[in-house]
């Protein structure tokens, strides 16, 4: 694009009156906030907002003038953090850096699996598979998505036809990058099933570092019971957790879209282990967003035009250990319940609240609707004080995620609790039973936790 953006809306009227605009050509979540926004659409230059594919941030971004008020949805050289190889080659930098440093954090950053990348890596990842023989690996071509082009091998012998294919040929210019990670064979169950956890985190500035991360996310759950036996390989409806693959599953819920939300998740695992241990998990999942973000704090182009949605793909093993899979940068606001729809519109919503092109915000909210500050150039914590928890991850969103929703920056508290004990006769009333198509059923003990004074689960 040659021409500078115009200003948006010349004479812009006062702010009371002032009519927003945004550019985009999703047509799913997105569209929707926006429009219940009451914001117009342009397909020209006069954009408050542009939520935009990445490839535009590389082709179009550097080439134009923005006005100081036009916000971006990408920042510039996102892809550090969200190409699998790029972001196991930051992590392994920063974790290099640290250990240099003598820095005990550097201990915590071991939370992907052992990563290849190839061709340039093979002859490495072939020394490194003779020390695992009973191990199973994954390949996965880094520029595709929704569990496309991947695959689980035991031997050698098994990729040597994808090694003998052209798009392998290091010599090859065209040669597609693949990582080869070591499979996570042990991954947490319920009801015998595989998920991972998609977690969504905002960054609207790397410097200094500003994270707001959302307390809501959900589980994607395989629609087939987990087996780690070598002869299930082959089955990705099994092994991959992707909506994507789910759904061409005969025993794919389309009810449930396979999911649960985070919550959820939170309030079944707080009724097998208890508060202190399931906290310790997910303080631990937001950890691990962070540590991701700190390894390319430092290499990001900060611009005060962009921010981030980010959406982090974990997963955790049957020893809770959290595993980061993958960071995305354009997480999918396609909906395929109801209720996924709602979880979108409103992250969204409150996304755009934050982002603030509007001015409504006062600069010293620590929540707004679904989202707490967890970071600004220093970690922010709920009160312990006041919450159990050392997260609010999993935690209720507040009522005022509704008003927020409709265009009303939330209310400023932090450190909310998950309603235990109402979730537990919601769920008791709907005689649920552990499984993926409905809540998650409890265990009929409770304990009475002498912190909170009041009936947890066990
Ligand atoms: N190392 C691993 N161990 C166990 N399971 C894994 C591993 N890597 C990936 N998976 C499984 O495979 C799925 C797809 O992996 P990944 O998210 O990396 O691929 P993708 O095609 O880029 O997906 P997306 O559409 O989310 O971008 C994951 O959701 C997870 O269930």
């Amino acid at each position: 694009m040659s021409k500078p953006p115009s200003q948006p809306v010349q004479g812009k009227p006062s702010s009371a009156a002032r009519v927003f605009y945004f550019r985009t050509t999703f047509r799913n979540a997105i569209y929707e906030a926006l429009k219940r926004r009451g914001w117009k659409e342009t397909d020209g230059d006069n954009w408050d907002l542009h939520w935009t594919e990445r490839e535009w941030m590389s082709e179009v971004f550097d080439s134009i003038h923005l006005s100081p008020t036009q916000r971006v949805n990408h920042f510039r050289n996102q892809r550090e953090l969200c190409r699998k190889d790029l972001m196991v080659k930051n992590l392994k930098r920063h974790k290099r850096q640290l250990q240099k440093e003598q820095n005990p954090e550097a201990d915590a950053y071991s939370f992907w699996p052992l990563t290849y990348v190839l061709p340039g890596d093979y002859a490495l990842f072939v020394e490194e598979f003779k020390k695992y023989p009973t191990s199973f690996w994954i390949m996965k071509p880094v520029g595709r998505a929704q569990g496309k082009g991947i695959f689980l091998f035991k031997q050698l012998k098994e990729i040597a036809k994808w090694k003998s294919d052209s798009r392998y040929n290091a010599e090859n210019k065209d040669a597609e990058t693949y990582v080869v990670q070591r499979y996570i064979s042990n991954p947490y169950l319920v009801a015998g099933r595989k998920f991972d956890i998609r977690l969504y985190a905002l960054v609207t500035s790397y410097n200094p570092l500003t994270v707001w991360l959302h307390r809501s996310g959900f589980c994607r759950f395989s629609s087939t019971r987990y087996s780690n036996s070598a002869t299930t390989m082959q089955d990705t409806t099994m092994h991959l957790t992707n909506v994507a693959i789910q759904k061409k599953s005969d025993t794919y819920d389309s009810e449930t879209g396979g999911k649960w939300s985070l919550r959820d998740l939170k309030l079944y695992l707080m009724s097998r282990y208890g508060v202190a241990v399931v906290d310790r998990l997910f303080n631990e999942m937001e950890m691990t967003i962070m540590r991701c973000l700190f390894s390319v704090q430092n290499i990001m182009m900060n611009d005060k035009h962009c921010f981030e949605l980010y959406g982090f793909d974990v997963l955790f093993d049957d020893s809770f250990k959290v595993y980061v899979i993958e960071v995305n940068a354009s997480p999918s606001m396609s909906a395929n319940t109801k209720e996924d729809m709602d979880l979108k519109v409103g992250l969204l919503s409150n996304a755009f609240d934050i982002v603030d092109i509007e001015g409504k915000m006062q600069g010293n909210e620590t929540r707004v609707g679904g989202f707490d500050l967890i970071h600004k150039g220093i970690p922010i914590k709920p009160n312990s004080a006041t919450s159990l928890y050392t997260t609010n991850l999993g935690c209720d969103i507040p009522d005022d995620i509704v008003r927020s929703s409709e265009n009303t920056v939330g209310s400023t508290t932090n450190g909310g609790t998950p309603k235990e004990g109402e979730e537990k006769s919601k769920s008791s009333r709907s005689g649920s039973k552990a499984g993926i198509a409905g809540r998650p059923a409890f265990g009929a003990g409770g304990r009475s936790d002498s912190r909170a004074g009041r009936k947890t689960l066990t």
